[in-house]
């Protein structure tokens, strides 16, 4: 892609996303540049790990930007967004990943008919898997979405959604993940407390969600089929099920994705 693409933000998911731009080469680094609010170790970093060019001059960064990535915090982006307005033109693609904040209240900041996509990956992107939705805004047009789709299918899987459903999007695949890892965390608690090593817990219970999450893909099952394979009448799993029924775990994952998808909509409203 001969594009020059500018990074807002340099904070953990900017770095999964540059990361995996970096290994697929559909950019070269010259071309990618790297900006954040104030802390100049943090871009040293950057610049030392991908040879990216970062500086904190936002005019360097973002008046000769094809593309650009706003990932700041959703508390921050008034601020960041404002800060980068006189740089920005009509002919730019605007990339955000900024939880909550949609496309028109992004095109009423920006203030100009500038293209705004508006995703949502996951951190997985570091090891290119990461699950992102696109969506579009006003002014995007097909080549609007390819180029975006390009640049996060170097970080995973991709999929154009309606941005209606962006808030419960972030709930299940953006926060997703640290919903999974805390499944894993209390796992691997209960696993240390019945005499397992920590290595040991660790791994096994690593590759059976490997494992697991394969299977979802691959097996061409629903997941209730595939648990009850599992589910042998009087057994462990039987057993184990019965326990999550007693404490009502449908019910608290559905309130963990609702407060989740709600938080993503005040986010939105600040
Ligand atoms: N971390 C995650 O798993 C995911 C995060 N997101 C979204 O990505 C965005 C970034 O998240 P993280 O990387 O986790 O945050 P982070 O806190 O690690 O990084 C935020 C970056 O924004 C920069 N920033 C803040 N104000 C700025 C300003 N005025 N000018 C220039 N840069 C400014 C900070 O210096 C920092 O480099 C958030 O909006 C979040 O909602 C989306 C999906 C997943
Ligand atoms: O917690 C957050 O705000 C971000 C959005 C999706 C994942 N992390």
């Amino acid at each position: 892609m001969d594009k020059r693409i500018a990074f807002l933000g340099a904070g953990s998911l900017a770095e999964a996303i540059l990361s995996g731009i970096i290994k697929s080469e559909v950019v070269a680094k010259e071309n990618i540049y790297v900006t954040n609010k104030s802390n100049r170790e943090r871009l040293i970093y950057i610049e030392n790990h991908y040879h990216v060019q970062c500086s904190t001059d936002k005019e360097t960064v973002f008046r000769n930007a094809d593309i650009i990535i706003l990932a700041s915090k959703p508390k921050d982006a008034v601020e960041s967004i404002t800060s980068i307005k006189p740089y920005l033109n009509e002919k730019q693609l605007i990339i955000s990943t900024i939880a909550g904040l949609s496309t028109e209240k992004m095109e009423q900041l920006l203030d100009i008919q500038i293209p705004v996509v508006r995703t949502m990956p996951n951190t997985s992107a570091l090891i290119g898997h990461s699950a992102t939705a696109l969506s579009a805004g006003k002014y995007v047009e097909a080549e609007h979405l390819l180029q975006t789709d390009q640049l996060f299918q170097t970080v995973g899987m991709t999929k154009l959604v309606v941005e209606k459903d962006m808030h419960a999007i972030t709930a299940v695949s953006g926060s997703g993940p640290a919903f999974i890892y805390y499944f894993v965390e209390a796992m691997e608690k209960a696993a240390m407390e019945f005499g397992l090593d920590r290595q040991t817990a660790k791994d096994l219970i690593t590759q059976t969600v490997i494992g697991a999450g394969n299977m979802l893909k691959q097996s061409g099952e629903t997941p209730a089929v595939l648990r009850k394979n599992i589910t042998s009448p009087g057994g462990t799993t039987e057993a184990g099920i019965a326990d999550l029924d007693r404490h009502n775990f449908e019910e608290m994952i559905f309130s963990c994705i609702r407060q989740a998808r709600d938080r993503s909509i005040q986010l939105g409203e600040k």
